[in-house]
This record gives structure tokens, C-alpha cells and sequence, in this order.
């Protein structure tokens, strides 16, 4: 089943405070914290294992399976 809990997830450059900032917005809210890094990192991961060619018609319908992918562990 899908987690419906909402998320919060900061963009930035590295080491600015992202992860602190987050994780202590969502404890208050009491909501999940989204790492984007890593979903960008995992997207990559993915295109680079199928051989894809890293660009943007090529990559939506892989953000797009991105939860099937992970419930089903099909990396
Ligand atoms: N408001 C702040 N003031 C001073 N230091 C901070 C502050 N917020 C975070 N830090 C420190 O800065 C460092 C980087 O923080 P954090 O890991 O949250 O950044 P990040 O943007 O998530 O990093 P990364 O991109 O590497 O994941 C940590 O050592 C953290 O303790
Ligand atoms: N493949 C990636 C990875 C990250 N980003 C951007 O960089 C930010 C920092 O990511 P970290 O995981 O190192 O904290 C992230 O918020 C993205 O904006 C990216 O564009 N591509």
C-alpha cells in the first residue's frame, strides 16, 4: 500500500542544512521526510542499468514507475 503521510522534502546545494531542517519541520508535523537526492541518485541508477540515455523524454516514464519500481523492488 502506497504511504499516504504527506512529506517534506528541501532542494538546495549540498551541505547547506537541507536534511537538519527537514527532519525537524517533519517531526513537528509529524509528516516523512523526502531525500529528492536520493530519488535523483536512484532515477540515474535505473537509466544507467537499462542503458537509457539520460534525457528528459527518456527519464518521465521511468520518475513516472518510480513507486511500482520500489514496491516491487524491480531495480
Ligand atoms: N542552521 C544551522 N547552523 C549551523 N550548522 C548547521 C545548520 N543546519 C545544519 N548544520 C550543519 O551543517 C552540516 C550539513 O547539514 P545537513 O546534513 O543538514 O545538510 P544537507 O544540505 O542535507 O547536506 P547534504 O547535501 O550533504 O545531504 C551538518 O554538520 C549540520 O549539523
Ligand atoms: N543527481 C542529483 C542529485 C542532487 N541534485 C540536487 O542537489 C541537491 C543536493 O542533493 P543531496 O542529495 O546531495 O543533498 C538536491 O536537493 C537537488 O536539488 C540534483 O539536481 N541531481
Amino acid at each position: 500500500m502506497i504511504n499516504k503521510i504527506p512529506v517534506i522534502t528541501i532542494d538546495g546545494p549540498s551541505g547547506v542544512g537541507k536534511s537538519t531542517l527537514s527532519k525537524m519541520i517533519a517531526k513537528k508535523l509529524n509528516w516523512s521526510v523526502l531525500e529528492s537526492g536520493k530519488i535523483y541518485r536512484l532515477i540515474a541508477l535505473l537509466a544507467l542499468n537499462k542503458k537509457i540515455n539520460i534525457i528528459e523524454k527518456n527519464i518521465i516514464p521511468i520518475a513516472k514507475r518510480l513507486d511500482f519500481i520500489l514496491i516491487k523492488k524491480k531495480i
